[in-house]
């Protein structure tokens, strides 16, 4: 998403808070390829034990790549990462890698698997990267009914059962009632027999003109 400045794009806009006015930015062919690749070095860091001396080539090798990117920082909203729905987490590093696969008023779905990186303890998913996915859900699920962009004021997760690495979950979440700015949203994330890991109750509030 880039930063829009025709502003009768949207007249929408003006009921988004302080948010700016974005506009998509279209990942290249192999953008996917790339944050892929930086995922894999993210699940190598944290489960590898690597002599010093791979350690020295891998901060030579790291450090060149991060100036090879380095001259191309652009602004929020300019880069691909983030707004790319055919790619995992839309081709945010942040993001949980999950495909979206339902997207619309009545519910917003996704698929996919923590990964090694996300490990927490005994080989369960870290606890706090199950919020990560529940907020990033609520930000869509809002998007999704029709409603300018809100902030989670709350989002409290119950975890019932330990949530496995590398097995293929579903997410999905719903606004489940309006009042005034309030949007209160409910998640449940599944393993692919339904047995539910966890679910989240998120309230969302709707900005201010100019609220950031
Ligand atoms: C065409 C469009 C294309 C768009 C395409 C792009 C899509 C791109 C999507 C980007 C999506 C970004 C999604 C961001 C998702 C995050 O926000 S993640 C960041 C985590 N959240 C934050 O940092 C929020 C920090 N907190 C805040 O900013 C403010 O506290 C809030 C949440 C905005 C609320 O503040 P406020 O506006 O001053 O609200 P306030 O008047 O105090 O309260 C309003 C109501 O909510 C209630 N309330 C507020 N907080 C709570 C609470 N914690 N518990 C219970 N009740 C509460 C109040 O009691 C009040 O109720 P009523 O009296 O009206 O009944």
């Amino acid at each position: 998403m880039s930063e829009q400045t025709d502003s009768t794009v949207d007249a929408e806009y003006e009921h988004h808070g302080g948010f700016p006015v974005y506009t998509p930015v279209k990942a290249g062919p192999n953008f996917g390829r790339f944050v892929e690749a930086l995922r894999r070095l993210q699940d190598l860091a944290v489960s590898t034990h690597i002599p010093d001396d791979v350690v020295d080539r891998a901060i030579e090798q790291a450090e060149a790549l991060g100036d090879l990117l380095e001259p191309h920082v652009v602004p929020e909203g300019r880069s691909p990462a983030g707004f790319n729905v055919d790619l995992p987490g839309r081709g945010s590093l942040l993001m949980l890698p999950w495909m979206l696969e339902k997207f619309d008023a009545e519910s917003v779905r996704s698929r996919g698997t923590f990964r090694i990186y996300h490990r927490g303890g005994n080989s369960a998913a870290h606890g706090g990267t199950l919020p990560l996915l529940f907020d990033d859900l609520m930000g869509m699920v809002v998007h999704a009914a029709g409603h300018p962009i809100a902030r989670t004021a709350y989002l409290h997760v119950t975890y019932r059962k330990i949530t496995p690495l590398e097995t293929e979950l579903v997410v999905e979440g719903r606004v489940d009632r309006v009042d005034g700015r309030k949007l209160f949203c409910s998640a449940e994330l599944r393993e692919a027999d339904g047995t539910l890991l966890a679910d989240c109750e998120a309230l969302m509030v709707q900005l201010r003109p100019g609220q950031p």
